[in-house]
C-alpha cells in the first residue's frame, strides 16, 4: 500500500477527523530563498518553531481562506485564499486519542504588510539552509524539504501520547 492510499484509509475509517491549515510564506531575498517561521507562543506545538494554520473554522468560504485568515491572525500580513498554492495533507494520530488531524498544507508567495508578533507566534525569516528542525515538530524535517523544493507531499505520522516520538510515518513525495 502507498502512503497515499494508507494515508486515504486512514481518513476513510476515522471516527473523528478535525481540519486544520498549515502555510508557509516564502520569499526571494537577494538569490536566497527564505521561509516565514513563527515561534508558538501558546498552546498546542507552544515553543516550536512552525508555518502558520490552525483550525478551519465553519465560517470560513474555503479551506485555503481557512490558511489566509490564520496566516492574517498569527502574522498580521494580509494574504489571499485564492493565492495559497495546494502543497498537500498531512495527517496526525495520538495514541489514545480518537481525533485524526487533517493538515492541508499550502505554500504561499504573495503577501502585503510586515510580519509582526502577535499573542499566538513571533514571526522570523529563515533561510532554506538554517531551518531550525531541531526546535520544530518532529515530523518536520521529513516533508518540509521536499515542500520548500516545489514538490507535494502525502504522509500521516503516527504519534506516541506524549505527542514528542513519532512510532510510524508513511509519507510520499509528488514530483512537481
Ligand atoms: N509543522 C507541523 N505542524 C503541525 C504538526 N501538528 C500540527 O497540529 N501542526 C499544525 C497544524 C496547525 O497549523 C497547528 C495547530 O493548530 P492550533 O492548535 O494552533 O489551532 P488554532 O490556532 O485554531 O487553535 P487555538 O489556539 O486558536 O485554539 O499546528 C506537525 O507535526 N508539524
Amino acid at each position: 500500500m502507498s502512503a497515499t492510499q494508507h494515508v486515504a484509509s486512514t481518513l476513510q475509517n476515522a471516527v473523528i477527523i478535525k481540519h486544520y491549515t498549515l502555510a508557509f510564506l516564502t520569499r526571494d531575498q537577494n538569490g536566497c530563498n527564505e521561509v516565514l517561521l513563527g515561534m508558538k507562543k501558546r498552546g498546542f506545538g507552544a515553543g516550536k518553531w512552525n508555518g502558520f494554520g490552525g483550525k478551519v473554522e465553519p465560517s470560513d468560504p474555503t479551506v485555503a481562506d481557512a490558511a489566509a485568515r490564520e496566516m492574517t491572525e498569527e502574522a498580521n500580513i494580509t494574504v489571499h485564499g485564492s493565492d495559497m498554492q495546494d502543497k498537500g495533507t498531512l495527517v496526525f494520530t495520538f495514541t489514545g486519542k480518537p481525533e485524526v488531524m487533517h493538515v492541508h498544507v499550502y505554500q504561499v508567495t504573495k503577501y502585503s504588510g510586515i510580519p509582526t508578533e502577535t499573542e499566538e507566534m513571533r514571526p522570523q525569516w529563515y533561510q532554506y539552509s538554517a531551518i531550525p528542525y531541531s526546535s520544530m515538530w518532529s515530523d518536520d524535517k521529513y516533508w518540509l524539504p521536499s515542500l520548500l523544493e516545489g514538490h507535494k507531499i502525502i504522509g500521516q505520522f503516527d504519534f506516541d501520547s506524549d505527542e514528542a516520538k513519532i512510532h510510524h510515518y508513511v509519507l510520499d513525495t509528488i514530483e512537481h
